[in-house]
C-alpha cells in the first residue's frame, strides 16, 4: 500500500509536535451526565482545548434525550463550529448512532485507549462517545486526555479510505436529493 499508516507515521505520536487547540462540543444524556461534567471540567483545564460548547447547558430543563444531543453537537462538527464532539450518555451507542446521521460525521465508541488512538489516527473521527455504564470515570477521563492528543494525518495511507467513505456519503447524497425531485 502507498504512503504510510497512521501507526508509522512519526508525527503520529504523542509529544513530538505543537498540538493545534481543539474547540470541543460536548453533550450528554440524563444517564451521562455525571461522567460529562467532569470530563467537560477537564476539558475546561486542558491546554489543548481552546473553547467548549457544552450542549447540554443548552438543553435548559436537561431531559433532552440522547438522539437530540447527539444531533446537535455532530451538526456543530459538520457546521465547523467545532473541531470535534464528546458525547456520553449509559453505553455510548445511541450517541454515536444518532450522530453519523449527520452527513460528514464520522463518531465512534471506544473505551480502550488503543480504538481511542485508532478512532482518530486511522477513521479520522470527529465524535468520541463514551458509555458512563461501561466505563468509569477514572478510565474515561483518561481516555479524553488522550484523544485530545491525536490529530488525524491526512498524508497517510488511512486518508484514502476516509475519502472513500466521504465519496459515498456524497454520492448517496445526490442521489437522494435528486429523488426527491
Ligand atoms: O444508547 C443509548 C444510551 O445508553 C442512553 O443513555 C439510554 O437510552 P435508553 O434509555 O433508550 O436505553
Amino acid at each position: 500500500m502507498d504512503g504510510h499508516t497512521c501507526h508509522e507515521h512519526p508525527q503520529s505520536h504523542r509529544g513530538e509536535r505543537v498540538l493545534q487547540q481543539l474547540r470541543i462540543a460536548v453533550g450528554s444524556d440524563k444517564a451521562g451526565r455525571d461522567h460529562a461534567t467532569a470530563l467537560t471540567d477537564d476539558l475546561r483545564a486542558s491546554s489543548l482545548v481552546s473553547s467548549i460548547i457544552d450542549i447540554s447547558a443548552l438543553d435548559g430543563q436537561g431531559r433532552a434525550a440522547y438522539p437530540e444531543i447527539a444531533f446537535a453537537a455532530a451538526q456543530l462538527v459538520a457546521d465547523g463550529r467545532a473541531d470535534r464532539a464528546l458525547l456520553v450518555c449509559h453505553t455510548g451507542l445511541g450517541m454515536a448512532i444518532a450522530a453519523n446521521k449527520i452527513p460528514g460525521i464520522r463518531a465512534v465508541t471506544a473505551h480502550d485507549s488503543w480504538s481511542v488512538r485508532c478512532a482518530v489516527l486511522s477513521n479520522n473521527a470527529q465524535v468520541l462517545t463514551l458509555g458512563q455504564g461501561i466505563v468509569g470515570l477514572g478510565l474515561a477521563r483518561r481516555l479524553v486526555e488522550e484523544w485530545l492528543t491525536y490529530r488525524f494525518d491526512d498524508t497517510c495511507s488511512a486518508a484514502a479510505k476516509i475519502e472513500t467513505i466521504s465519496a459515498f456519503e456524497d454520492r448517496w447524497q445526490g442521489r437522494s436529493a435528486a429523488d426527491a425531485h
